[in-house]
C-alpha cells in the first residue's frame, strides 16, 4: 500500500518549500537568540527557537514534557522526533503570515537536518555564529544571574559545550559542502555581530 498524502498536507508542503528558512546555529550562549531578536526587528522574520519550544513543552507538564525534562536539565539532546514535531507544528501555525523563518538552535546533528528536509523543506542558508568556549561560558554565566533556565549552571554548561563540540564539525562540513554555510564571527559586541548577519541575509532577500 502506498503512503497516502492528503491534499491539505500537499498544500502545506508546497508553502513550506516556498518560504525562506534560515538555520541559526552556534554554541550555547554564543548569541543566537540575541541575533535572532535583532533580525526579527529588522526583517520581520518569524523566530522559532527549538530550545524555547522544548522549554514550553516542559512547562506545560505534558507527558512529552516530563519525558524530556531531565535530558535538558543535563544538557543532552532530546530525541529528534520530538523536536521536529514541535518545530513543524510551530511553523505551520505561522506559515500564512510569515516572511521567512529563523530556526534557532537546530540542527544539532546532521540527522536532524536531513529529517527536517524530508519533513519540511531545505534551508535557504545556514548561519553559524562562532565564538570561543570561554566567551560562551562567560555569556551564559552572566545570563544565569537573571535567567530562570534550569540549564544555566556551571555543571550543565560543561555538558552543553561538550554536546555542541561533539556534533558540530560534521554539521559545518556538511552544509559547507553544499554551499549553504555562512559564518559570522561573534566575539564582538552584539551590534557588530548583527552587522555581519545583515550582510549575509541581504543577499538572500
Ligand atoms: N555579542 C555579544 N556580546 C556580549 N554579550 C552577548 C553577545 N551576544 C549575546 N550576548 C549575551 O550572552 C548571553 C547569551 O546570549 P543568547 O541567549 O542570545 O545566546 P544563545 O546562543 O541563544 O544561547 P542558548 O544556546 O543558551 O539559548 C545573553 O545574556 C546575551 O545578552
Ligand atoms: O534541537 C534541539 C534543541 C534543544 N535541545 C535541548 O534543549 C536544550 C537547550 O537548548 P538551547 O538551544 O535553548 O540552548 P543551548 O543548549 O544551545 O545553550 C539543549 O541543551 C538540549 O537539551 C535539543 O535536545 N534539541
Ligand atoms: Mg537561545
Amino acid at each position: 500500500m502506498g503512503i497516502c498524502v492528503s491534499s491539505d498536507e500537499k498544500a502545506e508542503r508546497e508553502k513550506l518549500k516556498k518560504t525562506k528558512i534560515i538555520f541559526v546555529i552556534g554554541g550555547p550562549g554564543s548569541g543566537k537568540g540575541t541575533q535572532c531578536e535583532k533580525i526579527v526587528a529588522k526583517y520581520g522574520f518569524t523566530h522559532l527557537s527549538t530550545g524555547d519550544l522544548l522549554r514550553a513543552e516542559v512547562a506545560s507538564n505534558s507527558p512529552t514534557g516530563s519525558q524530556i525534562k531531565d535530558i535538558m536539565q543535563n544538557g543532552y539532546l532530546v530525541p529528534l522526533e520530538i523536536v521536529l514535531k514541535l518545530l513543524r507544528n510551530a511553523m505551520l501555525q505561522k506559515i500564512n503570515t510569515c516572511k521567512g523563518f529563523l530556526i534557532d538552535g537546530y540542527p544539532r546533528e546532521i540527522k536532524q537536518g536531513l529529517e527536517f528536509e524530508k519533513m519540511i523543506a531545505p534551508p535557504t542558508i545556514v548561519l553559524i555564529i562562532t565564538c570561543s568556549a570561554d566567551t560562551m561560558k562567560q555569556r551564559i554565566m552572566k545570563r544565569a544571574a537573571t535567567s530562570s533556565r534550569a540549564d544555566d549552571n556551571e555543571a550543565t554548561i560543561v555538558n552543553r559545550l561538550e554536546t555542541y563540540f561533539r556534533s558540530t564539525d560534521p554539521i559545518i562540513a556538511y552544509y559547507e559542502k553544499r554551499g549553504l554555510l555562512r559564518k559570522v564571527p561573534a566575539e564582538g559586541d552584539a551590534d557588530v555581530v548583527f552587522n555581519e548577519c545583515c550582510k549575509v541575509i541581504d543577499i538572500i532577500l
